[in-house]
Formats: structure tokens, sequence, C-alpha cells
């Protein structure tokens, strides 16, 4: 270190720094600020002071020049952001043991500290929520975890924007305070020309150049004027003169830029270290603890979700009207059957009824035509005068009878097919019901059945039920989507930190991204292990869903695909800077995810070019795998399962690195 060095805390020299070609916002800037001395930044909004500062704490970069900082670590700076960035949810106690235990500061030593500071910046009761709090209240608590640890020099970026001249004028009194009990240096920023006089020195800046420095008295008289305000504005005239407006395009031209990266003023810090992870999972908890969204996505969105599933899906109908015009009975009612009833059409319908179905008799075609057109009933069927005599000649004599016994013989139906669903069911039920009735004719009238039943024998099925339920098909698509987007809502609390420049602090107090990624991995991951555990609860030990093979290896996938999912939601956390854009995103892949993998319809009945693509999604072969496992019992060694679950570790391998290029380049994230 230098001599002058050794007088000064801050020196910058021949500071570039541009966003892009056209926003060059430092330009030559040369600066230095005294140890012990409180220093404003004066400028007005725009000039580059925000950009400055953050190259000042190592968080971006200089495209030329150099910083030198008397201090080393991001521990003895205290960084007081513009904007409030504390977590509004929790109270000031817990932001406060957040960012101690990332200092490393417990027990007593925090609360020594904490109470010196309450009674230093007059700060309300400490179990008070910061949401809760005045604007000015929660600026003094954002001051107040600024000089927590106690650091050597203070950096405040606009501190009283915004506030009353009273709050401005006790945060300056804190100011003096400090600089007067620990010779501590502060660096503000500031656009109010009357109170950068109050500083020890002043740096004027404009168009990303320093016009003067000095002290505020000195300034004014250096120029030959009687105020800040006339410096400042001569100052601006000059410079407009001189055409050295950043915006000039010689400036342009000129713009130096360094072949190899600027060096940044502070060590780097350690990739990972134990303690700020769990100062992170710290706050995560806190979070948890006053969200009840939070719960209700943990909780509620499983139990509620896999509920209504149950009892909404695949589930016989009931009570469907069915109409029937049965004239072999005129207007009397045959819906009980009796074996007295020697009728064939009256034990056909009785056994319609079994299925639930409410029947409706009708009179002739006519009416029955009416209602249904009318979507009164689902549709309606005809018997004819002598259906039970045609029947039985029919069937005794294999067909071969006249035309007008098989057509008397004959159900005829008519259907409202405009519901393929409700259709295809009644359907389904009139020919299992006609079935049942041949067994019954053949068995009354002592003929051997096999002449008259369909002839396909269905034995105990290989795989699976007999019974059709579609949500033992749809289970597993339902609960592979629940284990991929669920942690996508977790990372909203990602994209919240992000955009309330909460992260930007927590990183330039200490935290790295490698930590800050592996504290949302563990929370995420912990939180849909409590889902997942409770979906499959309730799915397999509450409704008796069948699962035949390992639930091990069941939840090893489930937790897999969760992971895939985690990824998933921290890319577009980072991608996206405000909840509108990355919701629509997230909704924007869910339906053609929900459609295309297989996980509402069976993939073999799409389109031969979608199926082509499908395979390649991240929960088509997933889904394939957690059904055979699941209703099978395949395990691993089945290429089905083992390609489920190298398709998935595929995805989380790939959504894994497009979060480390994210992290590693996203402004905001990286070092720019
Ligand atoms: N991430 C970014 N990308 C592109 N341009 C940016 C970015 N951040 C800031 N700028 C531009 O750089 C210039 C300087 O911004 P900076 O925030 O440093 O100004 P400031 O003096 O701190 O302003 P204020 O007093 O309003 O906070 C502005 O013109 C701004 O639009």
């Amino acid at each position: 270190m230098n001599g002058k060095m050794e007088d000064n805390m801050i020196e910058v020299t021949g500071a570039y720094k541009r966003y892009d070609v056209h926003t060059e916002v430092l330009c030559d800037l040369n600066m230095s600020v005294q140890r012990g001395s409180i220093y404003a930044f004066l400028g007005p909004s725009g000039c580059g002071k925000t950009t400055l500062l953050k190259c000042i704490v190592g968080r971006m970069r200089l495209d030329c020049g150099e910083i030198v900082l008397g201090v080393q670590h991001r521990s003895q700076i205290g960084y007081m952001p513009q904007e409030t960035a504390l977590l509004p949810e929790i109270t000031i106690k817990e932001t406060l043991s957040y960012f101690g235990w990332m200092y490393g500061m417990k027990g007593i030593e925090l609360a020594r500290r904490k109470q010196e500071l309450y009674d230093f910046l007059d700060i309300p009761p400490e179990n008070k929520r910061i949401k809760k709090l005045s604007g000015g209240q929660q600026r003094r608590v954002s001051l107040c975890v600024a000089l927590l640890n106690n650091p050597d020099l203070m950096i405040l970026d606009e501190p009283t924007v915004g506030l009353d001249p009273l709050l401005s004028y006790s945060i300056w009194q804190c100011l003096f305070k400090m600089l007067e009990r620990s010779n501590k240096t502060i660096l503000l920023t500031t656009h109010y020309i009357e109170e950068a006089k109050q500083a020890n020195r002043v740096g004027i800046m404009r168009g990303g150049c320093l016009l003067a420095q000095g002290e505020p008295a000195a300034i004014v008289k250096e120029y030959n004027c009687i105020t800040l305000d006339q410096v400042f504005i001569k100052l601006s005239t000059q410079q407009e003169t001189a055409s050295h407006s950043i915006t000039n395009n010689e400036a342009g031209k000129n713009y130096p830029m360094l072949e190899k990266k600027s060096k940044l003023p502070l060590l780097e810090e350690k990739c990972f270290s134990l303690r700020n992870f769990i100062s992170l999972l710290l706050k995560n908890i806190y979070f948890l603890k006053y969200s009840p969204l939070g719960w209700f996505l943990i909780l509620f969105v499983p139990i509620s979700v896999s509920v209504l599933f149950e009892f909404s899906l695949g589930q016989e109908q009931f009570n469907l009207k069915l109409g029937i015009v049965n004239e072999e009975l005129g207007h009397i009612s045959c819906s009980n059957y009796s074996s007295t009833c020697q009728l064939a059409s009256c034990k056909y319908i009785s056994l319609l009824q079994e299925h639930n179905l409410d029947l409706v008799l009708y009179q002739d075609t006519r009416k029955a035509y009416s209602d249904a057109k009318r979507n009164l009933i689902w549709g309606y069927m005809h018997l004819s005068h002598n259906f039970t005599e045609s029947i039985h000649k029919r069937m005794l004599k294999k067909g071969l009878v006249d035309n007008g016994t098989l057509l008397n013989s004959e159900i005829s139906i008519w259907m409202d097919m405009s519901n393929q669903v409700t259709a295809i069911y009644l359907r389904k039920n009139i020919y299992v019901s006609f079935n049942n009735f041949l067994k019954w004719l053949s068995l009354r009238c002592r003929w051997p059945i096999e002449y008259f039943g369909v002839p396909i024998h269905f034995n105990p099925p290989i795989y699976g039920s007999e019974t059709f339920k579609y949500n033992e098909f749809s289970i597993a698509g339902m609960l592979l989507m629940l284990e991929f987007f669920l942690p996508m809502t977790y990372a909203s609390a990602l994209l919240d930190d992000k955009v309330e420049g909460i992260l930007e602090r927590s990183f330039i107090a200490g935290h790295t991204t490698v930590e800050l990624v592996a504290a949302q991995i563990f929370v995420t991951v912990t939180l849909f292990i409590i889902s997942t555990t409770l979906l499959t609860t309730i799915f397999y030990g509450i409704f008796n869903h069948a699962f035949e093979g390992s639930i091990m290896l069941a939840m090893v996938l489930l937790i897999l695909v969760g992971i895939t999912g985690t990824f998933y939601g921290i890319s577009v956390a980072l991608i996206f800077d405000n909840h509108v854009s990355a919701t629509t995103f997230v909704l924007g892949t869910f339906l053609p995810l929900a459609v295309v993998s297989g996980m509402i319809w069976p993939t073999e009945a799409m389109h031969s070019s979608l199926r082509s693509v499908s395979w390649l999604l991240p929960l088509t072969h997933a889904t394939e795998a957690y059904r055979s496992i699941s209703v099978r019992a395949w395990t691993i060694s089945h290429p089905t399962v083992y390609v489920g679950f190298l398709s998935g570790l595929l995805w989380a391998s790939v959504l894994c690195l497009i979060t480390i290029i994210l992290v590693k380049t996203k402004p905001g994230m990286a070092v720019k």
C-alpha cells in the first residue's frame, strides 16, 4: 500500500464503464475517499452513481481503470442499497438473525450489537414485521443491517431519497455519530445539494464524469460561487459546451477497452461456505413461517388436487337419463322386473337399470325424440310390440327367420353423441346389459350359452385391473406433472428476491451464487418430498389405488422429476424479471407438456409427427416408467423403467447446465 492509499479508503483511477455501446456510464472517472470521512457523491438521476458503487463493492467490473480499497473482504463493507431490499414478511429480529448468521455473529455478541444499533438508530420493537414499518423505519432497519457487522467502510446508495426532512436529518445525525465514535469511512450518493454540503468531501458527478471534488466550502470558493448549486450549474454548463457528454459520438469512438477484464477490488469469496448456506436456509424458514401461500402450495394443493382428482375423474356416471319406448307394455311400467313377468324386454330394461341409469318411459318415439333434442334425455331405445316372441324365435332358429321377426327382435337406439364421453359410457352399458340379457335368456330357455354370447373371452389380465378407470391411467401423469410444476411455484420466492433487490444485497454482503442455488435446491427438494409423501399416501394409502412395484423406485423417480422441475423453476426465475412474464411462460409450457407427454391420453393415439417429438420431452419416458413400476411391478432392469430414469437424469443435467450458464451470465447474478 503506498502512502497515498494509507490515507485513503477508496481510490478510483481512470474508470470507464458502459452497459452497451450506447450507454457509457462512467467516463475517465477519478476520485478518492479519505479514511474516517463522509464523502457525498452528488449528481442527477442516471449520472452513474449506483454503477460506480456497484463497481466499488465488486458487483460490477470496470471496462478500464482501477479501484483500490483499504479493505479486502466483503465482510468489512456495509452496503445499504437504494431500495429497502429486506424481506417484507419477516420481523426485524429475524432479519438481523439471518444477516448475523452470515457474519458469524451469534448469541451474546449478536444480542449486544443489536441492542447498540437499536438504541443508536431508534429501531422499533424487534418483533415487528418489516412490511408493518413506515418507510423511514424500514430505511433505518436497512441501515442497521448494513452496520451489523461493524464494517470499516459504509457505502450508502441514496440513504435519504424520498424521506421527509426530519428523517433525512436523523439519518445524517446517525452518520455523524458513527464518524465521531468509531472513525468509519462513509461513501454515500445523493442528488440533494443541500444534504451533500454536510459531508466532509463532495464529488460532483454528471454524465459519468467527476467534474470536481473537495470540501464543499473549498469547491464553492474555487469556482467563485456562493452556493454549491451554483457550482453544479456552472460545471454542468462548462461540460455541455466542452462537449464532454458521454453521448458524444467521439467519446464512443475513443472508449478504451482493456484486453483483460479489470481486477475486482475485493478478494474472491470461497464459493461455498456452510455458514452462509445455513443463513440462507434460515431466511427460507423465516419466509415460509409467514407464508400462508407457501403452506397452501406444500400441503393444501397436493391434498386438494388428489382428493378432487379421485372424486371427479374416471368415476361411474350416475342418473344418466335414457328414454325407453317399450311397445310390448303399452302404458304399464316394467321398471321392477319380477319372475312373474314373462317379457324379455322387461328383463333387459331391469338389467340396464343395474348401471345406475335413470330410465324414462315413453309411449311413442316422437316424444322421446323431441326430449332428446331438448337435451332432457341422452338418447332413447325402441323395443317392438312383440320383442319377446321375436327374440326367442331369432335365437332358437339361429337367425334364420323372416325380415319382420329380425326387425322386431332388434333394439333400435338413437343417441345424443355431442358429449362423447357420456355417450360412449351409455353405449358400453347398453352392450354389457345386452350380453347379460343373452346369458339370462339362454339359461332360462336352457340353451347352451356358448351359442348366443359374443365368442370372445377375456382371461384375467396379465397386468392391471379388468375394470376400466380413467384415473388409474392418468394417476402417473398427474403425479409427475405436480412433481415437475410444484417446484416452480417455490422458485417464485427467488424471483421476488431478485426483483426486490434482496438477492443483490445478499451477494454484496457475501453470499455466492453457488450457496444461493444450493439453498434453493435444498429447500425445494425438502418441500416437494413432503408434498410427494402426502400425495402418494393419499392415492395409495387412502384411496387404495393399485401399486404393484417398488415404492422406493417410484419415489426416486418422482424426486428426480422434482429436481428437474426445480432447475426449470430456477432457470425461469433467472431468465425473467417479473412475475407476469414468468407465469405466462410457465403456463405456456404447462399445457403443451401435459398434452404431448402421454399424461392425459396415450402417446399411441397421437399424430405420428407429434409422437416423434413427444419422447424428447422431460415427462414422457418418466410417465411410462412410473406406470410400469406401479402397475406392472417392473424393476430398474427393464428398458422402459431405466429409459425413464435416464431421460429424467438427462433433463435434470440439461436444466442444471442451463441454470449454471444463467448464473454465470445473467446480469444481477454474475459480476459483469
Ligand atoms: N442494467 C443496465 N443495463 C443498461 N443500462 C443501465 C443498467 N443499469 C443502469 N443503466 C443505465 O446507466 C445509467 C446510470 O445508471 P445508474 O443507476 O448508475 O444511475 P444513478 O446515478 O445511480 O441514478 P439514480 O440516482 O436515479 O439512482 C442510466 O442511464 C441507466 O439507464
